[in-house]
């Protein structure tokens, strides 16, 4: 695995104008992003996100999932801090693709949970690698992480890799009617540490763009 560094440059957002930093994954051919605020490289934890692209949640505004809330979240709640990091991974569908993606949302239309459907395209429920945060990590001189996710796998992936996750912090935003089943079976069969008790509801999430 070969991650490069490419060029970086302001992205102002509604939250906060943070950094944005590209690199190149010249084994695979993608590209991923790291958003930064504040001093990074001061050797304290940062307040982290490892978010997976999901263009139908982050760009579509779909509610199938909760993917666009917890991105508008996080990088909120890292405005609100000051300073923190979100990595943005192009490992779309859990690492299928989107082509892949919506053939599983159509045997979801079906009846099929997401895990089943991964399933029965013949695929793993989650093909994600999250190592290729290690370099980017050593680039932007973060020491460790606190990490925002539900997700004990990650948590125990990016551990796996040598990043230090000094505290997982929970990210329960956005549920929905659409979302409500999906979201169960994250916590019932991929081991999500969260209930849908904890979740704020889509309702209370607003995008808003001022200048
Ligand atoms: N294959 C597949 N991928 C999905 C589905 N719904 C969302 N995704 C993808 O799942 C990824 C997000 O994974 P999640 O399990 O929601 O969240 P996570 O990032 O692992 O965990 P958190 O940090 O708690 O959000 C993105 O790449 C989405 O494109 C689905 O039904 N099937
Ligand atoms: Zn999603």
């Amino acid at each position: 695995m070969t991650i490069r560094f490419i060029a970086a440059s302001r992205l102002p957002t509604p939250w906060a104008t943070f950094t944005m930093h590209g690199f190149e994954d010249e084994a695979t051919g993608k590209d991923h992003i790291a958003l930064t605020l504040g001093e990074v490289a001061d050797g304290q934890p940062v307040l982290g996100r490892v978010h997976s692209e999901c263009l139908t949640g982050d760009a579509l505004f779909s509610m199938r999932c909760d993917c666009g809330y917890q991105l508008q979240e996080a990088l909120k709640r890292v405005a609100e801090e000051g300073r923190g990091v979100l990595f943005y991974l192009r490992q779309e569908g859990r690492g299928i693709g989107l082509l892949n993606k919506i053939r599983a949302y159509h045997l979801q239309d079906q009846g099929a949970d997401t895990v089943e459907a991964n399933e029965q395209l013949g695929f793993a429920a989650d093909l994600r690698r999250y190592d290729l945060c290690v370099p980017m990590l050593g680039h932007l001189g973060i020491a460790s992480l606190r990490l925002m996710t539900n997700n004990p796998r990650k948590v125990d992936a990016l551990v796996n890799a040598g990043v230090e996750v000094t505290e997982r912090v929970a990210l329960t935003t956005g549920l929905n009617p659409h979302n409500e089943q999906y979201l169960s079976t994250k916590a019932g069969k991929l081991g999500h540490m969260m209930a849908l008790g904890d979740f704020t509801q889509a309702d209370d999430v607003d995008i808003e763009r001022k200048p």
